[in-house]
Order: C-alpha cells, then structure tokens, then sequence
C-alpha cells in the first residue's frame, strides 16, 4: 500500500473475552505491519454472548449473538472493522457489511483436555459413564457417534472458565478448540487432539472473519492486504457448504476443507443430534470455484440422505 499517512485512525470493535482480545490485537499487529498510513485502536464492546452465562448457547438469541454487537459498532461507525472467530459469525450476509478480510488460519482442530493432573490422555480412555463437557452439538454428535457410553454435558462460559470448571472436577473432559487454546498460551492443557474421522471441526473454526463497512473502500483494501488466499478458499468453501444445508437445518455439521496448490479436498458430515445417524461426503476441484464446490458437497450431502437430519 501506499506509505503517504491520511492520518486516519482505524478502529476495531471487539468482544472483550480473553480471546477476542487476543485476536483483535493480533489482526491490530498485522494491520500496523501492513501499513503505517493509519493508527489502529481497539473498541471494546461488551456483548450479551459475554454478559449472560446460565443458559445454553443455543437458547441465547440464536445464530449471531457474538457477533451482531461488534456488527452494529461497524455500521453506526463507533468502528470501522469488526474481528470474528469465522466459526461464530452466521453465513447470512449483514447489509452494510463486507467480509473484506480472512488472515491465516490457525491449527482447526478440536483438543481434548483432562483435570489437571489426570492421567487419561484419549476419549479410548475416558470410562463408561465419564462426563464430558461440551455445548456443542456437534462436538456432541460426533462423540456419542463413536462412544454411545459417554455422557454428553452442557458446559458454558469463556475458554478459561470452562477449564475451572473441569479443574473443580464437574466434569471428566472437555472439548475445546486447539486454536483458541495456542491463542491464549493454554496449549499445555491439551490431552489430546482428536482429529476426522472421529471429529470434524466446525465450519470456519481457527479463521478469523474480518468485516468492514461495504463502501469502505480504504478499510477494504487494507483487510484484503492482510487476507490469505487458502484460508479464504478454504472457509469460502466451508461457509456455502453450510449456507446450502442450512435451509432450516440445526443438525449437527462437521467439514474438513484443505487447499493445496490451488486444490481443494474437502469432506463434511451431517449427524442427527444422538450421533446415531451420519452423513459423509466428499469433493475436490479447483480452488477457484470454492463456492460451488461447497455448494455442491452441500446437496451430495443432501442427495446421500441427509434430508432425514435437517
Ligand atoms: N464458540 C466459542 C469459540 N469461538 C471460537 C473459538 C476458538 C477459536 C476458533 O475456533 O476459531 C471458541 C472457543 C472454542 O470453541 O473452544
């Protein structure tokens, strides 16, 4: 970009959770690395998704309740760029908004971990019974799919809350995402990473999703400066899989996207809630037609049955 400064100061709302810190100023970091032509600074916002802790997720004002505060900054122009975890942010697009930037992808697995001090280091291992936290459907699912004896429990809060509550012993495990853990320097709880077959991460899990205001030329030029041209083909495919699905579909979704050498390989499942009935398929092609490709996994999926789940 142009080094001559325009003095502007550029703004990004974010969530004020350990980890939506973290990642607002890492994409502030690499903003600044960009390009000395503007300040950056952060807007911390409170949001629901952060205040209300006792009900379960999915009970929260749905799809969008971690994002659609920070959204609002964007378009009433307290700030200029919106930071979303991508696995948060809904697949309907906002008017007003652009999705300009998705930087490098971190490691998008899920990660296992034990009470400190625990010697199990597997779900192999976990007894009969064993109670496993996780809120996630499919995170549920698929664990049930492979280890009907597991007991599946609702689990709420931020990243470090949720590893208390497993200290104080509420619970046997729990499943967390390994990026958000590295992102929080927590990578030494980690018991194991589970990986497909057994655990296909969520849709866009460890990309981060940057808006902008859609006629904001120079905020768009500079998210597309930082973005990366795998993990944008990646998540592009991932996101149309599951808009494709999601006409009126709340079962549970998995999908493993991979680019390489501008191919795209890509496998999703489609489970009921109980594990008991799963949907695979898989695709590749080119890296430029992402989109079709995940719309295309989308109805292999429904064609293969998976109707029956969504
Ligand atoms: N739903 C909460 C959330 N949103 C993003 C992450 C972690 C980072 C990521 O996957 O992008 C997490 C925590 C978790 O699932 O363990």
């Amino acid at each position: 970009m142009n080094s001559s400064t325009s003095g502007r100061t550029i703004r990004i709302a974010t969530r004020q959770s350990q980890l939506a810190l973290w990642q607002a100023n890492h994409i502030a970091d690499l903003l600044r690395q960009e390009t000395d032509q503007f300040k950056v600074e952060l807007v911390p916002l409170s949001t629901i998704g952060d205040r209300d802790r006792s009900e379960p997720l999915r009970n929260m004002g749905g799809q969008g309740v971690f994002t659609r505060e920070v959204q609002r900054a964007v378009l009433d122009q307290s700030a200029d760029i919106a930071v979303h975890s991508l696995k948060d942010l809904p697949t309907d697009t906002v008017d007003g908004l652009a999705l300009a930037g998705v930087p490098e992808r971190a490691p998008r697995f899920d990660a296992l971990l034990m009470p400190h001090g625990a010697e199990v280091t597997g779900l192999d291992e976990l007894p009969e019974k064993a109670r496993v936290g996780t809120g996630s459907p499919r995170r549920q699912a698929q664990i049930l799919a492979q280890y009907p004896t597991l007991e599946l429990c609702e689990i709420r809060g931020n990243v470090e809350t949720r590893i208390r509550k497993l200290d104080e012993g509420e619970f046997d495990a729990v499943i967390l995402a390994e990026a958000g853990l590295r992102r929080l320097g927590l990578e030494d709880r980690i018991g194991a990473i589970l990986r497909p077959p057994v655990m296909y991460p969520a849709v866009g899990q460890a990309a981060l999703g940057l808006e902008c205001r859609d006629d904001d030329e120079q905020v768009i030029e500079l998210l597309q400066s930082v973005t990366d041209d795998k993990a944008l083909a990646e998540v592009t495919c991932e996101r149309a899989c599951l808009a494709t699905l999601r006409a009126g579909c709340h079962a549970p979704v998995g999908i493993h996207c991979v680019v390489e050498n501008d191919q795209i390989e890509a496998t999703a499942v489609v489970l009921s809630p109980d594990g008991r009935e799963r949907f695979e398929a898989a695709i590749t092609g080119t890296s430029d037609d992402a989109l079709s490709l995940g719309q295309q996994l989308a109805e292999t999926l429904i064609a293969g049955g998976a109707e029956k789940v969504l």
